[in-house]
């Protein structure tokens, strides 16, 4: 739904939802690319000047139409609970990597993934709070596949070693017990040879009202 003039409009049903998806997709990834080139410009002062303002007048094209609630879950292929808008693995929104998932049959979870140039926090190396919310995102996104979809109750990160950007890695999670509604989640992200960055555990809680929601394919 959107709201517009005094209008709430269901553009969902009045056209094509998954085209609309995928051009919201396109946008969501040129505004990735944008953000990089922000962080990355060296152009004068004169042609940053010139493009501050016609972002200002994109923003504001963008701003015509505007959402006013949540996107809902979408169940997705592996039968875990996703949304489109979510700040890690959301295809449309520009904050996610996005983080691409994918389940194995043994129930545990992996995702190739490159940090980029806005991700940074120390020089030349990823901030720690960005690696700890793609960890956080992984070990729920586990604990979904093994059947305790859940709310972080707490999130614990050692950092090993610094994580670089731009750089292909892995990050993997498991699912490793689960008493009554709580449940227990080991992952970290390493190089490709298997060197280990960042491991993270999580306690991850279903909330009374998800028990039996989401329950995996
Ligand atoms: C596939 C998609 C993956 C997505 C992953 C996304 C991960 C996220 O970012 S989620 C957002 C961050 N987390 C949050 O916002 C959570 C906010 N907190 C809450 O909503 C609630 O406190 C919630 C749901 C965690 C627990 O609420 P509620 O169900 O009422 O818990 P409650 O009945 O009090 O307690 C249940 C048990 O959990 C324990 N518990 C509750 N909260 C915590 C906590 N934060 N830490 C440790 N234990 C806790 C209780 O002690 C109790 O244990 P026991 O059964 O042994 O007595």
């Amino acid at each position: 739904m959107f709201y517009y003039g005094g209008m709430t409009i269901d553009l969902a049903s009045a056209g094509n939802a998954e085209a609309r998806q995928a051009a919201l997709a396109a946008l969501g990834q040129q505004t990735r690319e944008l953000i990089d080139a922000v962080v990355l410009t060296e152009v004068p002062e004169d042609e940053i000047t010139s493009v501050t303002a016609e972002l200002a007048a994109l923003t504001g094209r963008l701003r015509a139409l505007r959402r006013t609630s949540p996107q809902p879950f979408e169940i997705g292929p592996d039968g875990t609970p996703r949304h489109v808008g979510n700040a890690v693995a959301g295809p449309v929104n520009p904050h996610a990597l996005p983080l691409i998932i994918e389940s194995t049959p043994e129930r545990t979870v992996r995702a190739e993934l490159a940090f980029r140039p806005s991700h940074e926090g120390p020089p030349g190396w990823v901030h720690g709070g960005v690696t700890a919310m793609i960890m956080d995102h992984l070990l729920g996104h586990a604990a979904a596949v093994a059947g305790s979809a859940g709310m972080t109750g707490t999130l614990s990160v050692r950092y090993r070693r610094p994580v670089p950007y731009g750089e292909p890695l892995l990050a993997t999670a498991e699912h490793t017990r689960s008493e009554g509604r709580k449940s227990w989640v080991d992952g970290r992200i390493a190089l490709p040879d298997g060197t280990v960055l960042v491991e993270a555990t999580g306690l991850f809680i279903t909330p009374s009202d998800w028990v039996g929601r989401f329950d995996p394919a």
